[in-house]
């Protein structure tokens, strides 16, 4: 299962540190190097009763309860679930569908379908935005020419047509550039710089004219944010350089979009109150789900049972959230939340709180995938084992029932794919054994569970699973892997800090720094370019053609996005920061006021 990715990535441009050719590598004569570089873990004596009654010792990592509890959750209670509302939408979404048959500029065009991405609300309009996107690609390619394009024009249209699975290519910029530099005076263009450094997150390797682009731009922004006096214009180039708009979360953007739409000089009313509406109606229905798996967390009483591993019901409803939003995919986002409960709980079973011994027992009992193993287990492992086992066969049951295919098998093979990356890990951590960046990254991709949690999401979003989509799934395809990658290096940027001070296997950041003698800042600058140039990867994946439905391909996007959010500001899956409560709070509490404009 070896992904060379290291190997496979063009050299980052990256000077400060290289990484050394890999030598064989000897597990047996292990070198601690991990304690010169990280605080020794902070232990503390847990008394568990097992089955020799024994005293362990155990680490902590002293998670806090989570912000919300089931209580909580269930008061929680919208206005926007009714008919009158629905009504409303309906009238308005009639509108707009006019508006967009009638506007016939191609620059109006692509800002209003950019505007409705960015509101959130383009999954009403596919067909319109599909005739129309078809019709300025095809425009392109009858040598229709009619006027001079901006650089902000084309480089709008690059980024949505490309969004879209359209065919272009990095030459339409060529006229913008001179000696394979910009031109000089596009910088005083900031609108152009904005959408040229947008679009240039939508490249794949070797295009090197993107590659200029994104240099170009973000430099100048850069600039820009410091001298101005455009509010709006400000606030945009400042989210972008944040994060820019093709890694972010879907509703989290459509969230902070529209209050900065609001204040936009040029706003359109009537889009403005669909999307609020649109936004509380969709978050109506997430309470909904949510407080449906808040009743069965509690039935099952793991969060309490299992006082020592995180308990987060709604961060682990916000990965589903940002994968699938639509109203219609309640089932896939309930399943998928029980599902990352699980993994989540069982991460902190091997990374926090089982002993070796203890974990070995558990990786059997899931490579035997028989109830009868758990015999052997302790106490609180059995409970896990058996909630893995009883949402395993609720999701096959589901399956084979709606759409007639026995899924066990592959269920089987991808948590026996898990715990055993889990166990590797956890081998690392006792003998105090520090992989080289290329060794651990094989494993981690693993590790963050995203093979598994995108089976999962596979089965229930997608309501004409394949033959050849799951045989595709075994093969671990690239788009999987590499988009797995990205998700682990960005959960290292954000959470192994506190991971190395309560004692977990070093990360990417400490491999990479172990391996390089890189100082810590270096290595986290490495890994931002790992993630940079990774994307160029999956940019490309999503591009061939696959057995996997394009709905699928757009969660695999997507879940890359959720990860980039959680980890902005830390460790937000885990550690509860107020960044991510504020997140959660604005996406599943608080409705958009209506009546402000
Ligand atoms: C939505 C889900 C279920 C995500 C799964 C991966 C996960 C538990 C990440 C966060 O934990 P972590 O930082 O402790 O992960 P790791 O131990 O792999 O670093
Ligand atoms: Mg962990
Ligand atoms: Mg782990
Ligand atoms: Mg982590």
């Amino acid at each position: 299962m070896a992904l060379s990715l290291l190997a496979s990535l063009p050299i980052c441009n990256f000077p400060r540190a290289a990484l050394p050719s890999r030598g064989p590598i000897h597990f047996k004569s292990l070198v601690t190097s991990v304690s010169d570089i990280v605080p020794s873990p902070v232990q503390c004596k847990v008394f568990i009763k097992s089955s020799s009654s024994a005293d362990i010792v155990r680490r902590s990592a002293n998670y806090q309860p989570p912000f919300w509890d089931h209580d909580y959750i269930q008061s929680l209670r919208s206005e926007y679930l009714g008919e009158e509302y629905t009504g409303q939408v309906n009238k308005l979404k009639e509108q707009l569908r006019m508006m967009l048959h009638k506007v016939v500029d191609p620059l109006e065009q692509l800002e209003l379908m950019d505007t409705l991405q960015r509101l959130g609300l383009s999954y009403h309009f596919e067909s319109e935005m599909k005739r129309i996107l078809e019709g300025l690609y095809n425009n392109d390619h009858c040598g229709d020419t009619r006027k001079e394009e901006n650089l902000y024009a084309t480089a709008l249209k690059f980024r949505l047509l490309r969004q879209h699975g359209y065919k272009v290519f990095e030459e339409v910029f060529s006229s913008f550039m001179e000696g394979g530099s910009f031109k000089r005076y596009l910088c005083d263009d900031t609108k152009g710089m904005l959408s040229l450094y947008e679009a240039s997150f939508l490249s794949i390797e070797g295009e090197n004219r993107l590659d200029e682009a994104r240099e170009f731009s973000k430099k100048h922004l850069q600039e820009f944010v410091n001298h101005n006096n455009d509010q709006y214009l400000s606030t945009m180039v400042s989210h972008a350089l944040e994060l820019p708009l093709h890694w972010r979360m879907l509703r989290v953007e459509a969230r902070w979009f529209i209050d900065v739409y609001r204040s936009k000089e040029d706003m359109n009313h009537i889009l403005l109150k669909l999307a609020k509406l649109d936004f509380n109606m969709v978050q109506a229905t997430h309470q909904e789900d949510l407080k449906q798996v808040s009743r069965w967390w509690r039935s099952i009483g793991m969060g309490e049972k299992l006082s020592f591993v995180r308990n987060r019901l709604a961060e682990n409803f916000f990965w589903t959230v940002g994968c699938t939003f639509h109203p219609q995919f309640g089932y896939s986002r309930r399943i998928s939340t029980k599902a990352n409960l699980i993994i989540t709980v069982i991460d902190d079973v091997y990374d926090v709180y089982g002993t070796l011994d203890e974990l070995e027992l558990f990786t059997d009992a899931v490579e035997s995938w028989n109830v009868n193993a758990m015999d052997g287990l302790p106490d609180y492992m059995k409970m896990c084992f058996l909630a893995l086992q009883n949402l395993v066969n609720e999701m096959a049951f589901d399956t084979l029932k709606e759409q007639g295919f026995h899924i066990i098998q592959y269920f089987k093979k991808s948590w026996v794919n898990l715990c055993r990356a889990y166990l590797l890990e956890a081998k690392w951590y006792y003998n105090g054994y520090t992989a080289s960046l290329q060794e651990y990254l094989d494993n981690a991709w693993v590790s963050v569970a995203m093979p598994t949690v995108l089976l999962n999401t596979y089965f229930s979003a997608t309501n004409s699973i394949t033959k050849e989509a799951l045989d595709f799934f075994e093969e671990c395809p690239n788009i999987l892997r590499w988009s797995s990658m990205i998700v682990r290096l960005a959960d290292d940027l954000g959470t192994s800090k506190f991971e190395l001070e309560r004692g977990d296997v070093p990360k990417s950041i400490q491999c990479y720094m172990n391996e390089t003698g890189a100082s810590e800042e270096d290595a986290h600058e490495y890994i931002r370019c790992l993630i940079s140039a990774i994307w160029k990867k999956i940019n490309e994946e999503r591009a061939k053609t696959s057995p996997f439905p394009k709905t699928f391909i757009e969660i695999i996007f997507n879940i890359v996005r959720v990860a980039h959010c959680m980890y902005q500001y830390g460790d937000g899956h885990g550690v509860g920061n107020p960044e991510t409560k504020d997140c959660l709070s604005s996406l599943f509490v608080q409705p958009i006021p209506l009546h402000k404009d």
